[in-house]
């Protein structure tokens, strides 16, 4: 770059005057000129603004003013004089809520506060920002720094054009400045427009922004790198995401985990949180994320929050992901694989930030989504015995002791089942369907594990055996695998896309870990009726999420 050039002879040449000149309170000031040109030849050369410290709220510490006092001076005067014979004014609007200036003084204030401008992004690394303004002004304030003729790196540029977007929708006005509003701010600028509307060449945007601001002009390599990023479909504005969370789930584990949840979604999406209580549940949070513009809906819960949220997605066609708050979190365990126990919230989110969905299988059984299970017998009384007190306290204990109940009491039930066409008449202790269940899911595990993109229901249901305790058949479907499970006389299993169950008097029974009653129970699978967030080397014909432009 031209200018590395000249600052690297001036240094040069300020540092030979030393030799030059044996007068020591001449030598002092010129080799710290020379000095200073050399660090911010430096500061070029490794494309490193960050050398001038400017900190978030845009001052530059005295120490580093002290450092640079030559360099800054020079810098100062050459902008006074640009800016005194600039045929433009200080600050332009280019559009609705979106403005282009130079490096702010006090006395833009006033300008700012007729305008309405409460945004203000920096590119600037050299100067300080706002400090003088911050404490008179209220403005949500960024800094990128940027060095003079250079270009943002692509991550930056990242930055800029998604809080300048998140500000935008928010109905905020935004400024965006560099020294003189001609290079490093104008490249700002014409990112964002490029984001919003992937129509647009570059050339539109600079001929829309230089109708306005006459001075706009892009150097030869911002020109470039403004090139590059836009062909790197690197100019993503962030989709906007929802998360629902319910506050109690797990025992309240959405408090103790909302930091490091937002800590990853932040970086890749525009983040609204919505939090059920006991009167408005999840998929009424749902549907205000949506009404609000929410393109992904996250479920943070147990498997019933999960449930809530998948109706609202499956309703809207929108992409759901799940990160496992409750207490058993049996989807998670199927999207996420036994292996993401041991970090569930971490495994969870990396996978989101993916942003890769497949079509999944739901079923609805009696007017209802079902996603994992629907099942009579020991299931339904397990959860009947894990209520939000014994979950609380015990957390999974609570269903496992409700398991050994259920088993311990072992009542058989006469049910009549359909399966797809095929009525038969059945005594059994317990009746599984399932869309997807994890190992966990003990007696769903009639065949291989549930598939939730086959397209069908795994029935699973064990024979009536007053001799037998039922915990060895737990445990028989849990170890053995498929092909002794098929030869045991103990348990039967049929894949089937139609389930249809009726019950001699008004039963409980469980659907995704939330107890009902009736008298009969259908169960029909609806295949590949829910997009979600899945971990792509474990789920095959995944897709990306497309940017909605
Ligand atoms: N703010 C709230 N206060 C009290 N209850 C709530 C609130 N929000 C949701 N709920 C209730 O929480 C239940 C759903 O809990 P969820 O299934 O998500 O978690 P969990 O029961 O801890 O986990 P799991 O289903 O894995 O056992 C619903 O019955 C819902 O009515």
């Amino acid at each position: 770059m031209k200018m590395v050039k000249y600052y690297v002879l001036a240094a040069v040449i300020l540092g030979l005057l030393t030799f030059v000149i044996p007068i020591w309170w001449l030598d002092i000031p010129l080799w710290w000129g020379s000095a200073s040109l050399m660090l911010v030849s430096f500061a070029y050369i490794s494309n490193y603004p960050e050398l001038f410290r400017k900190q978030q709220d845009g001052r530059i510490p005295w120490f580093v003013r002290w450092l640079f006092i030559p360099f800054l001076l020079g810098a100062r005067l050459y902008n006074y004089f640009e800016r005194k014979n600039d045929k433009v004014p200080n600050i332009q609007k280019i559009e609705d809520q979106l403005y282009l200036g130079t490096r702010l003084v006090s006395a833009d204030v006033e300008h700012l506060k007729e305008q309405g401008i409460d945004c203000i992004l920096d590119v600037t690394a050299e100067f300080d920002g706002l400090d003088w303004s911050a404490y008179r002004y209220d403005v949500d304030y960024l800094n990128i720094p940027v060095l003079d003729h250079a270009s943002p790196t692509s991550e930056q540029l990242h930055l800029a054009i998604n809080w300048l977007d998140q500000h935008l929708k928010d109905g905020r006005k935004a400024l965006v400045h560099c020294a003189l509003g001609r290079g490093r701010s104008v490249l700002v600028m014409a990112a964002y427009l490029l984001a919003r509307d992937d129509a647009l060449s570059i050339v539109d945007v600079m001929n829309k922004i230089q109708s306005i601001r006459a001075t706009a002009r892009l150097n030869k390599h911002q020109l470039k790198s403004l090139s590059t990023v836009k062909q790197n479909g690197r100019l993503k504005l962030n989709r906007q995401l929802a998360i629902v969370a319910n506050p109690v789930a797990g025992g309240g584990k959405w408090p103790e985990n909302r930091e490091e949840i937002l800590s990853y979604l932040n970086n890749h999406f525009r983040v609204t949180i919505y939090e059920t209580t006991p009167n408005l549940n999840a998929s009424y949070m749902a549907e205000q994320a949506i009404a609000a513009g929410d393109e992904v809906l996250i479920a943070c819960g147990g498997d019933g929050t999960v449930s809530e949220v998948a109706e609202t997605a499956i309703k809207y066609n929108k992409v759901l992901g799940v990160i496992p708050l409750g207490t058993a979190n049996a989807l998670s365990q199927v999207i996420y694989g036994m292996r993401s126990t041991l970090s569930p919230v971490t495994r969870a989110c990396e996978i989101i930030c993916q942003q890769h969905y497949r079509k999944v299988d739901t079923a609805i059984c009696n007017d209802r989504l079902m996603l994992l299970v629907a099942a009579i017998g020991f299931e339904s009384k397990m959860i009947e015995h894990a209520d939000r007190e014994e979950k609380d306290s015990g957390g999974q204990m609570a269903y496992l002791s409700g398991l050994w109940k259920a088993m311990n009491n072992n009542e058989p039930m006469q049910i009549k089942v359909t399966l797809d066409d095929d009525t038969s008449s059945l005594t059994t202790p317990s009746f599984v369907v399932a869309n997807a269940a994890p190992l966990s899911t003990a007696l769903a595990q009639g065949g291989n594990l549930p598939d939730m993109t086959d397209g069908e229901l795994d029935v699973t249901w064990l024979n009536a055996d007053d001799n037998e305790q039922p915990l060895f058949t737990v445990a028989e479907l849990v170890f053995s695998n498929a092909e002794s499970k098929r030869s045991s006389d103990k348990i039967n299993h049929r894949k089937v896309k139609k389930v249809c169950v009726e019950l001699d008097s008004e039963t409980t029974y469980v659907i995704d870990g939330e107890t009902y009653k009736g008298q009969s129970v259908s169960i029909e699978t609806q295949p590949k009726s829910l997009l979600l967030l899945v971990d792509k080397e474990r789920f095959s014909a995944t897709q990306e999420i497309v940017q909605p432009n």
